[in-house]
């Protein structure tokens, strides 16, 4: 584990390097930065998070079903080049590989298709080529939409809203807010391969594998950083103060767009605009427990178009029985929804129990033998992003006592008025709904390849009189939202520091 020192103590000491920001990212660089140094050194690298924990993404509930579920990422995207799977080699962890999508449910014609299925169908065909192909466009084309740029080429509403729900949900936005000049950037730095992995542990291992022996104080939110040629100064919001030679940024860009922290100088111009246009939306997670399965069996994940759930996937490890307060665990078999961007942003606007609700009818009616019209009004949902037509709802979830985590309340069964006749409302147990726009230090999900946001990663992550230096997935120039980017953008801001730092060890 970290080593979480009283930062009461600590507060007026002197570093080389204080990372701000205990994600991938933060703990990258300090893991970098104090192996370089020396781990005996106290005052050499000290991380200052805001949260309770380390990971900052990175995070699971229990109690759902026998083993963590991830409530942020829970896929190493490819085989290959990756940071992040380096160390999940290096900890000697298996991994299971799975492919993306396997099937795909067509809601407009309630039709279920398997990848053999799939291959065949013209449209999915033709939406997957059309995002094969910005590999080989010209990167310094003139910025538009991917709404636009799929318009131009031609495109039928079936293959848009296949490309919707395959490439956009996952991206983290709409068509209408991907740029197509980031997701050229994007498709030509994709080093990974196409593949999803899942760890045999939960990612919060990851995270205390590279946090061992780490100077870390939690629970201190940087206010204010003030920065010159001599070095930095950094204010926490209860008044305490820690100085440093040199500083790295590493939180999500939705903190420096909120204006959570200041600058004394203020930010440079060219800064200020790369920060305001890099993109990054909500995103919601809707883990739902059931008692028995009701899908088949070799099923993993799902691309569901006009749809309320973009996206299902079933994970399944084995039973870790991990549950120390002595409660048996709520169901047997998981179901995760996930949707992003505006999607997210319509269902955040309903009460919890309704999310859960609608998710349940949309897996009645993709499971279940659907002889019955769906109970509620399809309009209401998906991609068109209309008003949700329920919003008077009382959201009655709130009076409920949480007992999964502190910041997750359950839904349970009883709550969620679904016919018992069909197979997930017959099989549901309980489940909740995560929704990253509430987590105070993330503020929303991932950054997406957005529109007129050319060159804003480069200057986001451009230092400050050679003192401040940004980290974070955004500061990734191949345009990538994943862990390995988090990693190496931490080791690429601490390198920076390294070759400026001729004198080394203290
Ligand atoms: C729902 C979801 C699903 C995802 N799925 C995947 C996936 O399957 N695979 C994948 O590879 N990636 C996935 N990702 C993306 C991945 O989680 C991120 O790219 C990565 O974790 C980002 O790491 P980071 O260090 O850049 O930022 P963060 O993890 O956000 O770390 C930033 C840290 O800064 C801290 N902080 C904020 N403000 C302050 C302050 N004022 N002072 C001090 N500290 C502060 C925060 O508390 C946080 O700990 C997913 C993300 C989400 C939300």
């Amino acid at each position: 584990m970290a080593c979480m020192a009283n930062h009461q103590a600590h507060s007026s000491h002197h570093y080389r390097v204080v990372v701000v920001g205990g994600g991938l990212a933060g703990l990258a660089a300090a893991r970098m930065l104090a192996d370089h140094y020396s781990l005996t050194d106290t005052q050499a690298v000290l991380i200052l998070e805001a949260g309770t924990s380390l990971g900052g993404r990175i995070k699971h509930i229990t109690g759902l079903v026998p083993w963590p579920v991830e409530v942020g990422p829970e896929f190493i995207h490819g085989t290959m080049n990756s940071s992040f799977k380096d160390i999940a080699d290096r900890m000697k962890c298996q991994m299971r590989e799975l492919p993306y999508p396997d099937r795909y449910y067509l809601g407009n014609e309630r039709r279920m298709l398997c990848s053999d299925e799939a291959e065949k169908h013209e449209d999915i065909q033709h939406a997957h080529k059309l995002f094969q192909e910005l590999a080989f466009e010209d990167p310094d084309a003139p910025d538009i939409s991917m709404a636009e740029y799929l318009h131009r080429r031609g495109t039928n509403n079936s293959v848009y809203q296949l490309a919707e729900s395959i490439y956009a949900n996952d991206f983290g936005c709409s068509l209408k807010q991907l740029g197509v000049r980031e997701c050229i950037q994007e498709a030509q730095n994709w080093i990974y391969g196409d593949t999803y992995l899942i760890l045999d542990r939960p990612m919060s291992s990851v995270v205390d594998f590279i946090a061992k022996g780490l100077q870390v104080h939690l629970d201190w939110a940087v206010q204010r950083v003030q920065y010159g040629t001599h070095g930095v100064k950094l204010h926490s919001s209860d008044g305490l103060i820690v100085t440093a030679d040199y500083a790295i940024l590493a939180v999500p860009v939705t903190i420096l767009q909120h204006g959570v922290i200041t600058f004394n100088p203020p930010l440079p111009k060219a800064k200020l605009d790369a920060i305001q246009s890099i993109g990054m939306n909500n995103c919601v997670k809707v883990l739902m427990a059931f008692s028995d399965r009701f899908w088949p069996e070799d099923m993993f994940d799902v691309v569901c178009t006009n749809c309320f759930l973009p996206e299902i996937w079933i994970t399944q490890y084995p039973s870790t029985s991990n549950h120390t307060d002595g409660r048996a665990p709520l169901g047997k078999f998981i179901v995760v929804g996930f949707m992003a961007g505006e999607v997210a942003a319509a269902a955040s606007r309903l009460p919890e129990a309704e999310v859960i609700r609608r998710s349940l009818s949309q897996l009645d009616e993709m499971f279940g033998q659907v002889s019955q019209k769906a109970e509620y009004d399809r309009s209401g949902y998906c991609h068109g992003i209309k008003v949700d037509p329920l919003n008077d709802i009382p959201d009655r979830s709130k009076d409920l006592h949480n007992f999964l985590t502190r910041d997750h309340v359950l839904i349970p069964r009883e709550y969620v008025q679904c016919p018992r006749s069909r197979p997930a409302s017959a099989f549901f147990q309980g489940g909740c709904v995560v929704n990253w726009e509430k987590e105070s230090f993330v503020r929303g999900g991932y950054t997406y390849p957005s529109l007129n946001a050319h060159g804003a990663r480069f200057a986001l992550a451009e230092p400050l009189q050679k003192r401040v230096f940004f980290a974070g997935e955004a500061t990734h120039p191949g345009v990538n939202p994943c862990m390995q980017a988090a990693i190496d953008t931490g080791r690429r801001a601490a390198s920076e520091i390294l070759s400026l730092d001729v004198s080394g060890r203290l």
